[in-house]
């Protein structure tokens, strides 16, 4: 069967076209309007030379804004003026520039070139625009929007962290099926924590205000595939000292809790040999977390005390043991899909073929796994992985935009008779096993 074509704003009226066309724009103003009200409090706390580093922040966004708007070339990167700077990527993303032309004949330009490449194009000029500073170079313009969330999410988290610290505290008298129930549950919860991302909302408040828990019968029918039986005996069948787990993390706020939730009840049941959490280097499609979003989470929690408190101490406590690694890495905030992996990022290929299941999150994460290519929605989620496979794959999402594979005949076509945006609304989600066996 021959590839798909990717995902691109040139199909007028498509997702990828209303995202260029509209989303993107708004997500840039922001940014600029945001740093336009804060440059005083970031001079304060900074010194001076942070207000004239908001100056050009907001001066190189308003220009992307433009190349955006009239459909310009995708210009090269500049490189991190810090040598010593870990995660430069501008040399990987000038090469796929350069191969996009020689291989097509023009240059990518955001209304033509392919949708995943043009909208992490967008982060990383954000990115650059910040790191290109003297003072604001660490600088995450999607901070507040982040904590907010979490602040926001509050209650929902406390419902959540009482229900899993009573679920702790039982497991040596849960049954194999009480204890397989759980689980799935818990696996439920973490996607319906996939609905929570700033980037679809464009920022709007997009927080969790009401317990989980209690919504999880009525969203059943919401799962258009659901593998958690699967996954269950993929679990049960590892053998004890093979149980490395590795989790691709996306949104930071109520998502990320509801995913420390899942790995803290796998650890505590015994599931997790090693388990290691991937952030994103940069700040990324808003709401995404990095590193220092992942411990101002535990550190908030423990804070604010009551149940989420505990819980997160225990989290904080996997981290400093060792049982819980947080790793950093380049690949994932780059513009390739994960089939690219192998030939991209070796290291990181043959890192994660020694793990025995890797969890990703998220609508971006899969339409890396998938490629972003316009699959009909019958594929098997493995043809579309087209060879992506260091270990088995699980893929919780909600879909925003990306494509839908894996599902049964029929289903896509009555799902969209009930809801006619049911692959962009985050309405419907999927939980997707692949073994490769
Ligand atoms: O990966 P996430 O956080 O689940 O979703 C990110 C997202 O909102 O951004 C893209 C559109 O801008 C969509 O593909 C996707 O829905
Ligand atoms: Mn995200």
């Amino acid at each position: 069967m021959p590839q798909p074509q990717p995902l691109s704003a040139s199909h007028i009226g498509s997702f990828a076209y209303l995202t260029v066309k509209d989303r993107l724009p708004v997500i840039l103003t922001r940014v600029v309007d945001y740093l336009y009200r804060e440059k005083d409090s970031l001079g304060n706390n900074y010194g001076k030379a942070a207000r004239e580093d908001c100056k050009k922040v907001i001066g190189r966004c308003s220009q992307l804004k433009n190349e955006m708007q009239t459909n310009k070339d995708l210009l090269p990167l500049q490189a991190h003026p810090d040598p010593s700077y870990p995660y430069d990527d501008a040399n990987i993303w000038n090469r796929y520039l350069e191969n996009y032309i020689r291989v097509t004949g023009v240059a990518p330009k955001w209304f033509t070139a392919p949708w995943l490449y043009v909208e992490c194009y967008m982060y990383t000029r954000i990115h650059e625009s910040l790191y290109l500073c003297n003072v604001l170079k660490d600088f995450d313009p999607f901070m507040d929007q982040k904590r907010n969330a979490l602040i926001d999410s509050k209650e929902a988290i406390e419902a959540l962290a009482v229900h899993v610290l009573s679920l702790c505290g039982r497991i040596s008298t849960f049954s194999q099926e009480q204890l397989k129930q759980h689980v799935i549950k818990l696996i439920e919860i973490s996607l319906w924590g996939n609905r929570c991302d700033l980037s679809i909302s464009g920022g709007a408040d997009k927080s969790q205000d009401s317990d989980v828990l209690l919504l999880l019968d009525k969203l059943q029918s919401k799962i258009l595939v659901n593998n958690s039986e699967s996954l269950w005996q993929l679990l049960v069948a590892l053998p004890e000292d093979q149980r490395d787990i590795v989790l691709v993390l996306d949104n930071a706020g109520f998502e990320l809790v509801t995913d420390l939730c899942l790995l803290a009840f796998l650890t505590e049941a015994g599931f997790v040999t090693s388990l290691t959490v991937h952030p994103k280097i940069r700040p990324w499609f808003v709401s995404d977390t990095t590193h220092s979003d992942l411990t101002w989470t535990i550190e908030k929690l423990r804070e604010t005390g009551g149940s989420a408190g505990v819980l997160a101490s225990k989290w904080q406590s996997y981290i400093s043991n060792g049982r819980w690694k947080i790793v950093n890495n380049k690949f994932w905030t780059l513009c390739h899909d994960f089939a690219d992996m192998k030939e991209i990022d070796p290291e990181l290929y043959s890192q994660l073929s020694k793990s025995s299941l890797i969890i990703f999150k998220g609508d971006l994460n899969y339409r890396k796994l998938t490629g972003d290519l316009d699959w009909p929605t019958t594929t098997s989620l493995e043809h579309t992985l087209r060879g992506f496979c260091p270990a088995p794959v699980l893929a919780i999402r909600t879909a925003k935009g990306g494509p839908v594979v894996g599902l049964a005949p029929g289903v896509s076509e009555r799902t969209a008779a009930v809801t006619h945006d049911w692959n962009i609304s985050g309405e419907y989600g999927m939980i997707q096993l692949c073994t490769f066996s």
